[in-house]
């Protein structure tokens, strides 16, 4: 029995008021006990959240971290030692923003995921198409090469501690989301990637699904056989959208 996870990723959002105020709203949640919960504020407020979340079972986690587990000369970049340091547990590894805006492909995202998990961080490995591959029927083909590129390097044990977050491009930030089905199917298809190396890794690995996810259409979602909660930008910003999306996953 997997437990659902729902992931709040706050993007480059806030200020230390906005964010002090996003945490008293989170306090205020009455979270279901079958649901780990957790957030990834900017790097700048990480400290703020995880002093201001004492206490309450919510996980902080970062939005990205380095190539290298320790301490180096590497200017602008924070370790996934450092993250565990300052109180984080899980790191994103490969948004679609990362992707796209930063350029960041396999071979530094396969460092990066090493890396974390070398630090004792549950790296978060973030997949998905494009519109223009949907539309070329690609889109299993795209998912299936982004997590290979791991399981290659890395193997499939690596997904013992881990978590997939599925998010097709088009449906990030843009009110478009994947149908269930559509959601379902590439879901199906990861987890059956993974089995075909390892069964008990498959079964037992969360795959959360982002894009537009919100309280009116997380139910659905989350109703899915493989769809084990989700991974929220924009609807994570507001404390009470976001307690109704960690409900809809403990029902
Ligand atoms: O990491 C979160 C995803 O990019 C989803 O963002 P969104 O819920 O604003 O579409």
């Amino acid at each position: 029995m997997r437990r659902p996870m729902v992931a709040g990723n706050w993007k480059m959002h806030g200020t230390r008021a906005s964010v002090a105020e996003l945490i008293n709203g989170l306090r205020d949640l009455a979270l279901p006990s079958g649901v780990e919960v957790a957030v990834f504020p900017p790097l700048l407020h990480i400290s703020q959240v995880v002093d201001g979340l004492k206490g309450k079972s919510i996980s902080v986690g970062a939005q990205n971290s380095a190539v290298e587990s320790g301490q180096g000369a590497l200017t602008g970049e924070v370790s996934p030692s450092q993250l565990v340091d300052a109180g984080c547990s899980l790191v994103l590894v490969g948004h679609s923003e990362r992707r796209q805006l930063m350029g960041e492909q396999d071979g530094v995202l396969i460092r990066k995921f090493a890396a974390a998990q070398a630090s004792g961080l549950v790296p978060v490995l973030c997949i998905g198409e494009t519109l223009e591959q949907r539309e070329a029927g690609k889109t299993l083909e795209v998912v299936s090469q982004q997590l290979g590129s791991i399981i290659d390097e890395l193997g499939v044990g690596a997904f013992a501690k881990a978590v997939i977050a599925y998010e097709p491009v088009w449906a990030i930030g843009t009110g478009l989301t994947a149908s269930p089905q559509q959601a379902q199917d590439v879901h199906a298809a990861i987890r059956a990637q993974l089995a075909a190396e390892n069964s008990e890794v498959a079964q037992g690995v969360r795959l959360l699904y982002g894009g537009s996810v919100k309280a009116a259409n997380a139910v659905e979602l989350f109703g899915m056989p493989d769809i084990d909660g989700g991974l929220i930008g924009g609807a994570s910003l507001n404390a009470d959208e976001f307690g109704a999306i960690i409900r809809a996953a403990g029902n």
